[in-house]
């Protein structure tokens, strides 16, 4: 898909305007600094790694950008516009990003297939036959094809986590907010999990993915950000970071992960 066919035409944002822009981001909990004067730009079909500690702010940040936490300072601008003011629609804003947590949350109750169709038929009111057709090629293009009629308990793991990406593709987001979805995985699932996001890669999907999986970050990323205690200590390309970080705090992280065999 090329730039051309998502931009929104005379009336969207500038072609150089990031789908996402922090601007010197604050969130505290409590008295606990949890990010600090975060700075991001995701451009339109990028992906984002956030890579860092347990603890290091990662979820935060992406749940501040999906407007489940509140800012206590700074902006966060979705296509140019900014989301944080108050006066926004902050249920209009959530449609237009999808997310995917480690836990996949999806309806114990529904099949596969009424899953994927519910938030395009009830909130973007896609006629179910629309919604039907395209759930069954999303579930195809997701190796889940005869799926369908399942419930979710009669799926695998990586089975019941492709579901939940379909899920939160089928309204066809303008961002894909992706939070550790491989950590809740057999080992040998995960792989299946992390083709199908590179394959969103390959179609023009933007994506912010915070990620323990330091090989999959270097090798879909356009763009990896190490955070450290709330702060974006180090940014750049893949072979930037991990090939020759300039930070020691990033050093000494990926060092752990190596004696670790994690890396
Ligand atoms: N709802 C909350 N209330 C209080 N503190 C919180 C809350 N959510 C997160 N925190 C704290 O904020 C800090 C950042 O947490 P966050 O979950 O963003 O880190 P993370 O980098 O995503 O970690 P992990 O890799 O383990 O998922 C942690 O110290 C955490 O304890």
């Amino acid at each position: 898909m090329t730039a051309d066919v998502l931009s929104k035409g005379p009336a969207g944002p500038p072609p150089d305007e990031p789908v996402l822009r922090l601007e010197a981001v604050r969130k505290t909990y409590g008295s606990a600094v949890v990010l600090r004067d975060v700075e991001l730009e995701v451009p339109a079909h990028s992906v984002t790694a956030l890579i860092g500690a347990s603890g290091s702010g990662k979820s935060t940040l992406l749940r501040c950008a999906n407007l489940l936490e509140e800012v206590d300072d700074g902006a966060i601008f979705l296509d140019g516009e900014e989301i944080t003011d108050p006066r926004i629609d902050q249920d209009a804003v959530r449609r237009r990003i999808g997310v995917v947590f480690q836990a996949y949350n999806l309806f114990p109750h529904m099949t596969v297939l009424d899953n994927i169709t519910l938030a395009p038929r009830r909130v973007h009111k896609v006629p179910r036959d629309r919604a039907e057709a395209d759930a069954r090629e999303l579930l195809d293009r997701l190796g889940l094809a005869g799926r369908a009629g399942e419930y979710p308990d009669r799926l695998s793991g990586g089975q019941q986590q492709r579901v939940a990406i379909a899920r939160a593709v089928a309204t066809r987001p303008r961002l894909l907010l992706l939070d550790e979805v491989t950590a809740a995985l057999d080992p040998e699932l995960v792989g299946e999990v992390l083709a199908v996001i590179r394959d969103l890669k390959d179609e023009g999907m933007t994506m912010v993915i915070a990620t323990h999986e330091m090989a999959f970050a270097r090798d879909v990323a356009d763009q990896v950000c190490f955070l450290d205690a709330g702060v974006v200590l180090e940014r750049g390309v893949p072979d930037e970071v991990f090939g020759a970080p300039a930070e020691p705090r990033t050093r000494a992280f990926l060092r752990r992960l190596t004696e670790a065999g994690r890396l």
